[in-house]
């Protein structure tokens, strides 16, 4: 059995924004394993950002908890506990033109983590270090000294991966790090992270608003639905066996390369009226080994049977 690196356990952030409450995150209960992608995915306004900025605590969460190597994320921390935190868990953002500051060169965006963890000794071992993760993330060293406005898209998310890896992370949250690029680089970059994760043991959380993409990157799915697990399984579990509603209507609007089948197929529309709960709250089961559905105890029985 793998080894957890994340326990989250019944994480709730609630927002209360003086016309009512949103309930961004509602109760979600999931492990993510060393060295492994969890992606999660969901239509946008489910929750998936404010899910990843609770476990890094960007927010403090209203409720629940977040293990990380068995250690409470939440709850009260002192400034260097949370540092610590801080160091190990870093966030590569959707876009790349607004995540990198515009008055900073690269080196200095690249080194801030760098700078404020005290990870090099010297001037020189601080550029040193900058070189070496421009050329891990495909760039070179001629980079270090201009401005984010100089590169491409694809650089600009190159240059964010740079800034997480600083400070060897053991877990990066990638919200969304490809959707703003051009379909023919975000092969390319999702290709550049399955090389760090191999090479520096990596675990993520890949954040994604449909299931495109996040099948070639992902070990396992979870799929959200207004704040909430839906439904867990390994990829290929979830697109060969998808059992929750929504993640078939999911499934089905992920654009098919053959123009013919494209024209022909259905996409199908999920409605939260169409499960017949009858007041009963959903639970999210285990519906054969590893493969987690929300449900009602009538679903459960159907799918099982
Ligand atoms: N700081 C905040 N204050 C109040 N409401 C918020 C805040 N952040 C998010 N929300 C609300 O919480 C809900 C979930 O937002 P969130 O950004 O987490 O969703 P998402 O699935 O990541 O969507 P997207 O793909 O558009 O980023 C939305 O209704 C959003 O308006």
């Amino acid at each position: 059995m793998a080894e957890k690196l994340l326990e989250i356990k019944n994480l709730k952030q609630h927002f209360d924004t003086g016309k009512g409450v949103i309930k961004a995150v509602d109760g979600l209960t999931f492990d993510i394993y060393k060295g492994e992608t969890l992606g999660l995915v969901g239509e946008s306004g489910c929750g998936k950002s404010t899910t990843g900025r609770t476990i890094i605590r960007l927010y403090d969460a209203t409720d629940g908890e977040v293990l990380f190597n068995g250690e409470n994320v939440h709850g009260r921390k002192s400034k260097a506990e949370l540092k610590k935190f801080n160091r190990k868990m870093q966030m590569i953002f959707q876009d790349p033109y607004a995540s990198l500051n515009p008055r900073m060169t690269v080196a200095d965006i690249i080194a801030e983590g760098i700078d404020i963890h005290g990870l090099a000794k010297t001037k020189q071992e601080r550029m040193n270090k900058v070189y070496s993760l421009l050329e891990t993330v495909g760039l070179n060293r001629e980079h270090a000294n201009r401005y984010p406005h100089e590169f491409s898209g694809g650089q600009r998310q190159r240059i964010g991966i740079a800034r997480a890896l600083a400070v060897e992370p053991d877990f990066i949250i990638a919200d969304e790090p490809i959707s703003a690029l051009d379909v023919s680089i975000q092969a390319q970059v999702v290709n550049l992270m399955k090389k760090l994760q191999r090479e520096h043991g990596l675990t993520y959380l890949f954040i994604a608003h449909d299931l495109s993409m996040v099948k070639y990157i992902s070990d396992r799915i979870g799929v959200m639905y207004r704040g909430k697990i839906v439904e867990l399984a390994t990829s290929e579990e979830l697109y060969r066996n998808p059992l929750h509603p929504y993640t078939k209507a999911l499934l089905s609007a992920i654009p098919l390369p053959d123009p013919d089948t494209e024209r022909t197929r259905t996409r199908q529309v999920y409605d939260a009226n169409e499960h017949n709960y009858n007041g009963e709250e959903p639970q999210l089961r285990e519906v054969t080994p590893g493969h987690y559905v929300s449900c009602s105890e009538a679903e459960f029985k159907q799918m099982t049977k």
